[in-house]
């Protein structure tokens, strides 16, 4: 294909989520969620791949510089029968592990845009390079620089080929992008350079495969698909046709995004996480299943049209996404711990359906209470009623054990509840809560947004975690209202080339 001329270079970034209340009923379309978008972004940057005279290249290629073993490069074609878009991982070199959520995202945005846009059909799309970056507090930290994380932790892109690799980069922190006034990603404070600590990169090298890398569960696959969706409508469609800033724009963009995440994922959630990366903050409740069930997939017969026509069917999306419900008072911070354990999601939430459907009666009065606590806790975060904080997450917390102990999945473990009993009682904090299907590897605070409180619950962590051998840190990561947003692109000049 060869292509239309002026696609923009864009940056896009989506933020993390906390599903602070709801977990499991949200999952039913009779309840509600209340989720926190967070401060830890994924950015997306697209541009056109400049080629040199005579050279034709029908590629966009995906580049994950945090990771090794990180760059998958696609062919794209026009299926017969209105199958749509669909994208090949083309191997050269070095055999690169297939990256699902990239590829299925791709089929379905290039699928939609070559749909509302009839001049893709006889122009095509013109080649791209795809960067992610993603705040740091999507990954653990690796457990000592490897020599590969030391070159990098620098970032800055380098030398392009044909196709554009990145490398990561040498520039010092205060050449990198600095923190936006909201979000806490490497503060100026502690990127300044001293004698004995290099500078923290903004974005820092992992020093691992994506599949090695360890994830703190702040919804990494939600946001990547949501940037990546809006910044390839941005990148290839034109502001009449597709404009983040509007509500059309933002309800495009979720129900795209919404379509390709559940395809990828392979199971249909209730959808909060992607809600959140493009929303934001809100009261979430869920979209009908049934929804997505006729929809072909992509490269079937008719799977063009189907997709175009549900993504764009204002009255089929039943969800909602109540924004003004949602708010956090003043000097009051949502942190995040990472907890170094795993946990099933999935399984427990299996647990959690068999005990519903074998005792509907029961659990009906459970989900009941749950989302009595849920809209209390809704409603004094919003009136910013600092006191009454406590008194309705503790509520919270309570069901949600009684319901991991009723249906056998470990929703708040005794070792959870152990540690939130006592972070309770550090001054400063104001209620906490396992958060999203809990288990053991999280806790999301809700506490006195200053340094000293910070001091305190990081002191508090590093005893509890000395104590009883395990690793819990709080995380520089915190609830933030805004959704999928434009980034100026002048901020990562670094790699744009
Ligand atoms: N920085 C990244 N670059 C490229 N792909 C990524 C990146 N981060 C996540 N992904 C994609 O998202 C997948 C992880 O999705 P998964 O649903 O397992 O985790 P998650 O969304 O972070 O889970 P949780 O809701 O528990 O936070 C990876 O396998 C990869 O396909
Ligand atoms: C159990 C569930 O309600 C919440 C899962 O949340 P998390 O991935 O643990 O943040 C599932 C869902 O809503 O998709």
């Amino acid at each position: 294909m060869t292509g239309n001329s002026g696609d923009r270079t864009v940056v896009v970034s989506a933020p993390g989520k906390v599903l602070l209340a709801g977990g499991y009923i949200v999952l039913d379309r009779k309840h509600t969620g209340l989720v926190f978008g967070l401060s830890a972004r994924i950015h997306v940057l697209v541009q056109e791949i400049h080629t040199s005279a005579g050279v034709h290249l029908s590629e966009i290629v995906v580049q994950s510089p945090q990771f090794l073993n990180a760059t998958w490069k696609y062919g794209y074609h026009l299926v017969e029968n209105g199958g749509g878009i669909k994208v090949t991982q083309l191997q050269s070199g070095t055999p690169v592990e297939p990256n699902h959520f990239i590829e299925t995202t791709l089929n379905y945005v290039l699928t939609y845009i070559s749909q509302v846009d009839k001049s893709r059909a006889s122009h095509g799309f013109q080649p791209a390079s795809l960067l992610v970056l993603a705040d740091n507090d999507y990954y653990s930290k690796p457990k000592r620089p490897s020599s590969s994380s030391t070159a990098a932790a620098t970032d800055r892109p380098s030398s392009s080929s044909s196709a554009g690799d990145f490398t990561l980069p040498t520039a010092t922190s205060s050449e990198e992008k600095k923190p936006s006034s909201t979000s806490t990603q490497d503060a100026p404070t502690t990127t300044t350079t001293t004698t004995d600590k290099p500078p923290r990169p903004r974005f820092r090298h992992f020093g691992t495969t994506l599949r090695d890398a360890h994830k703190t569960g702040l919804g990494s696959s939600a946001a990547i698909v949501t940037a990546l969706t809006a910044s390839l409508l941005s990148h290839y469609l034109p502001p009449s046709l597709f404009d983040l800033t509007t509500p059309q724009g933002k309800r495009v963009l979720h129900n795209l995004a919404q379509v390709a995440h559940c395809s990828a994922q392979g199971k249909i959630g209730s959808g909060f996480d992607v809600a959140s990366a493009v929303y934001g903050s809100c009261l979430y409740r869920r979209f009908s299943p049934a929804l997505l069930s006729g929809l072909p997939n992509p490269g079937e017969a008719g799977f063009a049209r189907a997709l175009a026509g549900l993504v764009d069917e204002e009255e089929a999306w039943d969800c909602e996404i109540r924004k003004e419900e949602v708010g956090l008072p003043e000097g009051v911070a949502i942190r995040m711990c990472d907890v170094d354990c795993g946990t099933e999601t999935v399984s427990m939430v299996k647990k959690v359906h068999a005990w519903r459907d074998g005792n509907p009666e029961a659990a009906g009065g459970v989900y009941a209470r749950l989302q009595g606590r849920v809209d209390e806790l809704a409603g004094v975060l919003r009136a910013g009623e600092v006191d009454g904080i406590g008194r309705v997450m503790r509520p919270v917390r309570e069901i949600m054990r009684t319901m991991g102990r009723d249906c056998g999945a470990p929703i708040e473990p005794d070792s959870q509840e152990e540690m939130l009993n006592a972070l309770e009682g550090v001054e400063g904090v104001l209620g906490s809560v396992v958060p999203g299907a809990g288990g053991y590897d999280a806790a999301a605070v809700v506490m006195r947004d200053d340094e000293e409180t910070e001091k305190r619950v990081r002191g508090f962590l590093r005893e509890w975690s000395k104590e009883h051998e395990i690793q819990v840190r709080l995380m520089k990561v915190k609830g933030e209202t805004e959704g999928a947003r434009m980034e100026d692109v002048g901020e990562f000049k670094l790699w744009v080339r």
